[in-house]
């Protein structure tokens, strides 16, 4: 059970995915997780990240380039890898006429070293619904319980599909603790998310996927850095954007003006708000409404999808 040895739990390299017809989800994606991160992979819809999720948990053939998961083929070495993940889909898909504890218990005898099912359901805050039926569930216990029966064979490897579609705020916050304890105690996690607060939040490191490509990777920080952070702030009475030292020395990349509004965007956040605040300083003005901030992951997102899909030609993201 040992996999020290492996530098990466999960290692990605050239991946691709074709489905009959000759559509190309993946084309050719590179990445690694560590024994112990969390790893998210984001994407606009239909961006192939089930696609790729599928591929690592063994469940299709890649078209091209490599997959190994703890040191193994997940597709050819099934057998190896299976027993070591736990998966957890977008529709768990179990018979809604038996009760939580009923699905634990054929689920557990599915697993070898499973915990006591108790456990895995005390774990998600299911303990006390052990004896409804999973019909009478709501969306955001299914994904409890999906959640659970992936934990039942203690996995060193964990994949997510959308782990938290459906849960209220207060689930969702649930869902993240445990799933940072899970990741302190050793385990790797690769999840899926459309919750880019998720990911800010989660991920110790992430890649953003677009049309079967990964368009940014790296930490939540190194992806929101690369985007312009903003300024925001209203000229006082008499005064106009051309009264501002000029905009280009101040580092300012690009700047809207909507009556006294004024939105600035910049790549160098430090320069421009020291010049900004020194001109007010000096001018004797109040920059009322004044804001500064760096780009968050969903800005960063939606001006990657964008750029992707202007790059791609597409008018898609270009509104
Ligand atoms: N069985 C299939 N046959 C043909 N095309 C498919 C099949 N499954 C998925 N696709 C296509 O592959 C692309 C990637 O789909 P995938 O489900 O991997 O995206 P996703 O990023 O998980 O999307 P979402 O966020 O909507 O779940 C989509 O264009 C989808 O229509």
């Amino acid at each position: 059970m040992n996999t020290n040895e492996h530098e990466h739990v999960i290692e990605v390299t050239d991946l691709r995915r074709v489905y009959g017809g000759g559509f190309e989800a993946v084309r050719g994606i590179s990445f690694s997780v560590d024994r112990g991160e969390v790893f998210a992979l984001l994407g606009t819809n239909g961006a192939g990240k089930t696609s790729t999720v599928e591929l690592l948990e063994g469940l299709a053939r890649p078209a091209g380039g490599n997959v190994r998961v703890l040191g193994h083929d997940p597709y050819a070495e099934r057998d190896v890898v299976r027993p070591r993940t736990g998966v957890m889909l977008q529709e768990g898909g179990f018979p809604s006429e038996l009760t939580v504890a009923e699905t634990a218990r054929m689920w557990a005898g599915c697993v070898s070293g499973a915990m006591p099912q108790a456990e895995a359901l005390e774990r998600v805050g299911l303990g006390r619904r052990a004896g409804v039926r999973v019909k009478q569930l709501s969306g955001g216990e299914r994904r409890r319980l999906d959640l659970a029966l992936a934990l039942l064979g203690r996995p060193e490897v964990l994949f997510l599909d959308e782990p938290t579609t459906g849960l209220d705020a207060e689930g969702r916050r649930e869902t993240w603790e445990l799933v940072r304890e899970l990741r302190d105690a050793g385990t790797t996690v690769l999840l899926t998310t459309h919750y880019l607060e998720e990911a800010e939040n989660l991920a110790d490191r992430l890649a953003i996927l677009h049309e079967g490509r990964i368009a940014a990777a790296g930490t939540p920080a190194q992806v929101t850095a690369a985007q312009p952070s903003r300024i925001s702030f209203e000229l006082p009475e008499g005064y106009f954007v051309g009264d501002l030292p000029p905009l280009d020395d101040m580092g300012v990349c690009e700047h809207e003006v909507d009556g006294r509004a004024v939105r600035l965007r910049t790549r160098e956040l430090q320069r421009t708000a020291t010049r900004l605040l020194v001109w007010a300083d000096t001018a004797r003005v109040e920059l009322r409404r004044l804001d500064v901030r760096s780009a968050s992951l969903e800005e960063a997102f939606l001006g990657i999808a964008r750029e992707a899909a202007q790059a791609a030609g597409t008018k898609e993201y270009a509104a």
